[in-house]
Order: structure tokens, then sequence, then C-alpha cells
């Protein structure tokens, strides 16, 4: 590999860029190129059908602007605009967009295309970096701007022409310098200012000037710093919407799109999961769900990615990788210890309807479907906590500390054994068998508790027999009982109840329906240190069960 190779993309020098002091504080105006950008880049373009099925996808999230296609590239991208207006197919706050090259019989074709349209947004493109004007258009400067100026004439004479026979159509115009970021910034405001002064836009009729990234070629920062020249220079700037197209060459695009809305722009195009030419198109789903995380509103209903992730993979054919932000299949899981612990810690102080405030998960998975069972998986890696997370989200076992760190060499030494993630099933029969959970040979028939004082008196039949004892509290009357009866001395080092929820009781259900009792009991019999647990009809049977368990 030899970096000589290679050479910087000139960028402006700013001495006084704004952007990053700014903050972002709502939505850009969000536009979805899945079905022209996204898929321009696929092996099997999309079918007619293929293409509706996301069509409907994009527009039940709520994306008001939709780039449906290059309707004079084929017959399916022709056929697929007449669909959507001929079976009457665009919701009326919905605006389609349509791309086509500054050539004339292109742009033509896409206004017959477009015959009976409410209302479209017709695209159109020229390249004006530099690597284009001199290898591939063989153009001077002026050359390209000219070609620029004329695809801009044609698509107002075909607007106007397409309006007398459909005088309702409303036709809004954008260009792109495509390869904006390989462009030399102050020849791109040249470029565009010429395509608005054929379009005349004003303030209530504006046009858009897209700027791509078609190759990502700079850092983001100085991505920004070209959009907050672009927008600096441009003069009638309030008549123009600025739009962002991002390509994700150095992994970047997000990021890129993101530092041009500081810059000033108010438009981003991009695809679901950022599907797109080579690395792909700026992920709409990653930028929305980062302003989501920031508490600002992302204008997209993003919250059932179990709908809408199968369609972008039937469509594309691609699989959503299982660490992709925000919706891979595992991006709110923890293996590790020190994360389970931290997170189960946070979730416990969590309470509803406050700023989320959890280590490791920078959102609720609940806002977006997922639930709190995949978060925590125990493997190798785990400690304690995460064996007593799982065992506390599937079972409703609240394990006090010290049962944990009883637990934990258990369960460690199982996912040793299985080598991958240990089931919640296989943790809880592990924890089970360790004590004795199954098989419990102690009876409890009867029992009295009378209270004198400061002192309880305790009478219970244990598998037939009455024994009795007195102390401060249940446990310490118990283990005078088991003084009584064997001359040991027990002490009762710290125990834990709580009521138990069967497995079939749904986490938010009615609590204490079929509830039953937990009790851990961790005891020292002469000098022997020990943790009990047991499970019964009630706390007290459930204590006196694990503290019998213990000492026998
Ligand atoms: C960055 C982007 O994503 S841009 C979008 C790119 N998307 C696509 O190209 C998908 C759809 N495209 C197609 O199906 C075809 O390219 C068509 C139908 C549009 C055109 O096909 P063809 O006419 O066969 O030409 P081809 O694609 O090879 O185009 C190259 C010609 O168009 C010219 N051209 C390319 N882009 C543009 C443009 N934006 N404006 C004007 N002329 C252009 C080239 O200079 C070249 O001209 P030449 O033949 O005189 O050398
Ligand atoms: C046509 C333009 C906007 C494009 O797709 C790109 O530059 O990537």
């Amino acid at each position: 590999m030899n970096p000589i190779k290679y050479q910087r993309t000139p960028t402006p020098q700013l001495t006084n860029r704004q952007w990053p002091n700014k903050f972002l504080t709502q939505a850009p105006i969000w536009v979805s190129v899945d079905l022209r950008d996204g898929n321009q880049a696929l092996a099997n373009p999309m079918t007619v059908d293929q293409k509706l099925s996301l069509w409907h996808q994009l527009i039940a999230m709520g994306f008001k602007t939709i780039e449906i296609g290059f309707p004079s590239a084929s017959q399916v991208e022709y056929d697929f605009t007449r669909r959507l207006i001929e079976d009457n197919l665009i919701p009326d706050d919905v605006t389609i967009q349509v791309l086509v090259q500054a050539r004339e019989h292109l742009i033509e074709r896409t206004y017959e295309s477009l015959q009976g349209v409410k209302q479209a947004v017709i695209h159109v493109y020229n390249t004006t970096s530099i690597v284009q004007r001199e290898n591939v258009f063989e153009k001077s400067k002026d050359e390209i701007k000219a070609m620029a100026v004329q695809g801009a004439k044609w698509v107002k004479e075909y607007a106007f022409k397409a309006s007398e026979t459909n005088p309702n159509s409303q036709w809004i115009f954008q260009y792109s310098p495509e390869s904006f970021s390989q462009t030399e910034t102050d020849y791109a405001v040249e470029v565009c200012q010429a395509v608005m002064d054929v379009w005349q836009p004003t303030e209530k009729n504006k046009c858009i000037l897209n700027l791509p990234a078609t190759v990502e070629s700079t850092s983001p920062n100085r991505f920004a710093d070209q959009v907050e020249y672009f927008i600096n220079h441009l003069q009638n700037r309030e008549s123009v919407l600025i739009s962002i197209h991002t390509h994700n060459d150095r992994g970047c695009a997000v990021a890129a799109a993101e530092l041009s809305l500081l810059a000033g722009a108010d438009r981003i195009e991009g695809t679901l999961l950022g599907n797109g030419e080579r690395t792909g198109n700026m992920d709409i789903v990653t930028l929305a769900m980062n302003l989501f995380s920031e508490g600002i509103d992302p204008e997209l209903d993003l919250s059932q990615p179990n709908n809408w992730v199968p369609v972008v993979e039937e469509v594309t054919q691609i699989k959503t990788h299982p660490r992709h932000p925000w919706v891979g299949d595992v991006v709110y899981t923890a293996y590790s210890g020190s994360h389970q612990d931290a997170i189960r810690k946070c979730l416990l102080k969590q309470k509803p309807n406050t700023p989320w405030n959890v280590a490791y998960l920078p959102i609720d998975p609940k806002d977006i479907g997922r639930d709190y069972e995949a978060i925590i998986r125990v493997n190798s890696q785990s400690g304690k906590a995460g064996s007593a997370f799982v065992l506390a989200q599937e079972y409703g076992l609240n394990l006090p500390k010290w049962v944990q760190l009883d637990f934990a060499p258990i369960a460690q030494k199982l996912a040793e054994k299985q080598g991958g993630v240990v089931s919640h099933k296989d943790l809880y029969s592990a924890f089970s068998n360790q004590y004795g959970l199954q098989h419990n040979d102690i009876e409890i028939n009867h029992y009295q508790l009378d209270r004198e004082g400061d002192l309880e008196h305790l009478s219970i039949q244990v598998n037939g027999e009455v024994w009795k004892g007195t102390g401060t509290g249940t446990l310490s009357a118990l283990c005078d009982a088991w003084h009584k009866r064997t001359g040991h001395n027990v002490d009762v080092i710290d125990y834990a109840e709580h009521a138990l929820h069967t497995l079939d009781d749904s986490p938010n259900g009615e609590q204490g329906k079929n509830a039953q009792a937990m009790a851990y009991v961790y005891l020292q019999q002469d000098n022997k240190r020990s943790v009990s647990v047991a499970t019964a009809r009630d706390t007290v049977s459930a204590m006196v069960i694990a503290l019998l368990k213990g000492l026998n």
C-alpha cells in the first residue's frame, strides 16, 4: 500500500466557522431515496411490486417526500411512477421526487411519466467535480456550468408544457451539483447560482439545492465546512431549501449529514438502514434515532423495526447487521459482567416518566419495540449481575448480593462448559438444582406465632414434629427452636424474602396473582457459612424451610 498515490480533497478554509457551537433542536425535512439511489445499488433492481411494498412502508413511517425513481431510465421505473399516479396511491401530504440527468430527451420522458401527478419534485443533476470535469466529460468549468443551466432550462420549459395539459400539477425544482464534496466550493456556488437564475425561486416558491457527497472523500467536519461556506456565499438563500445527500465511503455519512444540519442545511436525503451505492447512502434510521436519543422528535415513526426491517431486507436482499446502530439484533444486549451489573442497577433505579438514565443503554429499548429480556445474556464473560438480571427478569427472583455471589461460580462453570450464551432455562435449572428448589422434603404442617412485647413465640410442626422457640423475630425464634433440639448455635447473617410471581404472569400483568414466597437465608452454624433458598406458599413457611434446609 502506497499512500503517496492519494491526496487530500481541497476544502475551503473557514476562519470563523459557526457550526461547531450549534445544537440541533428539530428534525430536518427527510427524503427517502430508497426507491432510487437505494435501488440503483442493487444487483437485482426492485420490481414494481417490491417498490410498492417499500413505498407503503415509507408512507406508514411518515416520510413526506420520497424519491421514487429515475422514470426515464427503464420501463419498470416508468411503470412504477404511472402506477402510483393512476392508482391514486400518493397521499395528499406526500410529494414524490424523480431524478433525471440534464439531457432533454430524458427530461421530456420524465414529465411524460408524471402526467396527472398533483405535486412532484423534478430533480436534475450533473456532476461538477474536478475529476469528472477532466476525465469523464472533458469539459471546462464554463461548459459544465452551461450543462447545468441548460438542464435547468429544460426542466422549466417542460414543466410549462406539462402544465398546459395538467394545469393542476405543481412542480418543485431541485438541482444537484453531483459530487459537490469533490468540487471547489466557490465553483459549486457559481453553478447553483446560475441554475437559480433560470428558475427564479422566491421565498414562497423555493427551489431545492441538494449538496451530495457522492463519494465521501473528506472528514465530516470538513464537509460541514463546505456546506457552511456554500450557504454563506449563496445569494437569495431564503428562496432555497438546502438539502444534503451523503454517501458512506469513509463510514461517516451520518456524521457528515448531522454536522451539515448544524452548518445550516434544511433537508436530508438518505435510505433506511443505509443501503446505497458502494458502502451505502446516509442511513436515515441512524440519524433520526440520534436525534431521538437527544430528546428531539425525529418526526418519523421508527418504533416498530419488526414491521419495517423485514420489508427493507426483502427488497434489498441485504440482511441487517446484528450491530447496526439502534436496530441491530444485539445492540441492546450486554454480555460482559460490569456492563450487566451497571445496567441492572440503573434499571432498578429508573422511575417511570423520568429522564432515561441507564448506563450502556443510550435509549430505552422499549421505545423501539424491544423488551428487556434480551438486554443481558449470560456467557463466560458475565459476572454475578448478569445471572441475577436474567433470574429477576425471567423468573421474578430478586437475589440478594450474597446469593448472587454464592451462585456466580455455578453460572460461570455452566457458561464455560456450554461455550456460548446460557439459555434462561439452563440458568434457572442450575439455580434450582444448586438450591434444591425442586426437592423439598421439609413439610410445614402448621405454625403459630405469638408476640409478647419484643419477643415472638414460635410453635411449628415440621414433618409431623412440634418445635418451639422464642426470639426477637421469626428467624431467631426458629434458631432458638433448633438450638433446643440439637444443641447447635445458629446465626442468621442475613436474609431476604419476596413474593414470587409464577411464570404465567406477564411482567406488566396483575402483580400478586398466583403469588408464592421466596426466601433466602445466609447462616452460620458452628463456624460454617451457607446460603439457602426456598420457595413456599407464604413467607414464613419459605423462611423456615430455607433455614432448615441450610441447617440440614
Ligand atoms: C450519483 C448518482 O447516483 S447519479 C444517478 C445515476 N443513476 C443512474 O445512472 C441509473 C439510471 N441510469 C440509466 O439507466 C442510464 O444511465 C440512462 C438511461 C439514464 C442513460 O443511459 P445512456 O444514454 O445509455 O447513457 P449512459 O448512462 O451511458 O450515459 C453517459 C452519457 O450521459 C452523459 N451524462 C451522464 N450524466 C449526465 C448528466 N447528469 N447530465 C447530462 N449528461 C449526462 C455522459 O456524459 C455520457 O455522454 P456521452 O454518451 O455523450 O459520452
Ligand atoms: C444524484 C445525486 C444526488 C446522487 O445520487 C449522488 O450524488 O449520490
